[in-house]
């Protein structure tokens, strides 16, 4: 389904991604580690068309994305949703309406400014936020939601523009433990469930090995590790991160204790 044949994006004479080069078939969760600075956001991004190829392609289903342009780009963008570290959701505006605007692009613009969708697509809306536990926060807005729980409405608006492939930029990196645990479970449940491949960059190594059926390692642009899990052992990170003998794991937990949170309730359903 996917085939990334030597994608390459320099910044001058930087290579940030440099000739990365992977196969995957069906809707797996990948996961892509490494080191700050290793290229992983670049190889999110040229993958959904928001920073352009220097050179290769990403091939989908045969057809090159990097080739793609105007409505064909916004089209692929449709069918590979992003979610960012800090959730990009319009602060000011609810929740309900934040998940419509994963269709905006579907809108007539004085549809939008006047706030007016279908019937159809705001119940959708809601079957999403039901669906990852967070109905009952729709028409709150959405600064008034935790960190977790705007991670989800971000993954709501993802699913609502119904994506074949969802592509994560460190999504739990803002969180802490439990809602990580959440944010997760509930990515792994899209993919699970809806068969939709998961791309997702993850600073860290235990729920790299907890979540993803296969696991790449990228250091100064290039792929050095690609392999399952069960292959991602101490002396592998050690040489994915670039770091000597003093390399300590608990360096890219996410094992830090926690007691409070909000989502204590959806929580225990979760991970009962
Ligand atoms: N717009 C840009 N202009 C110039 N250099 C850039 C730009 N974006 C990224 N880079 C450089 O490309 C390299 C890869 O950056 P990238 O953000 O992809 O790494 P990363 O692995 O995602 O790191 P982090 O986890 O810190 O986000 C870095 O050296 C970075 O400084």
């Amino acid at each position: 389904m996917l085939d990334v044949r030597s994608a390459t994006k320099l910044f001058g004479q930087k290579a940030a991604v440099d000739h990365v080069s992977m196969t995957v078939d069906g809707p797996a969760f990948v996961g892509i580690i490494g080191r700050s600075g290793a290229g992983k956001s670049t190889f999110l991004r040229m993958m959904n068309g928001l920073t352009p190829a220097s050179g290769g392609q990403i091939l989908v289903e045969g057809r090159d994305i990097l080739a793609l342009r105007g409505a064909d780009m916004r089209a692929w963008q449709s069918q590979c949703a992003m979610i960012f570290q800090q959730f990009n959701l319009v602060p000011r505006m609810d929740v309900v309406s934040n998940v419509l605007h994963g269709i905006l692009n579907r809108r007539a613009t004085w549809q939008t400014v006047l706030n007016l969708w279908p019937r159809a697509d705001i119940i959708r809306a809601l079957e999403i936020l039901d669906r990852l536990g967070i109905a009952e926060q729709a028409p709150k807005r959405a600064e008034a939601l935790s960190g977790g729980q705007q991670q989800r409405v971000a993954i709501a608006r993802a699913l609502m523009q119904d994506p074949r492939i969802i592509l994560a930029d460190e999504p739990i990196a803002s969180l802490d433990p439990m809602n990580a645990q959440i944010v997760m479970d509930t990515l792994k449940r899209i993919n699970v469930e809806d068969g939709r491949m998961v791309i997702a960059n993850l600073h860290t190594l235990d729920t790299a090995r907890r979540y993803c059926d296969r696991v790449i390692g990228m250091r100064d642009g290039r792929v050095v590790f690609d392999g399952v899990p069960a292959q991602l052992t101490t002396g592998v990170a050690r040489d994915i991160y670039g770091a000597d003998a003093d390399f300590n794991e608990s360096a890219t937990s996410t094992a830090i204790p926690t007691d409070t949170s909000a989502d204590a309730e959806y929580a225990a359903r979760m991970l009962a």
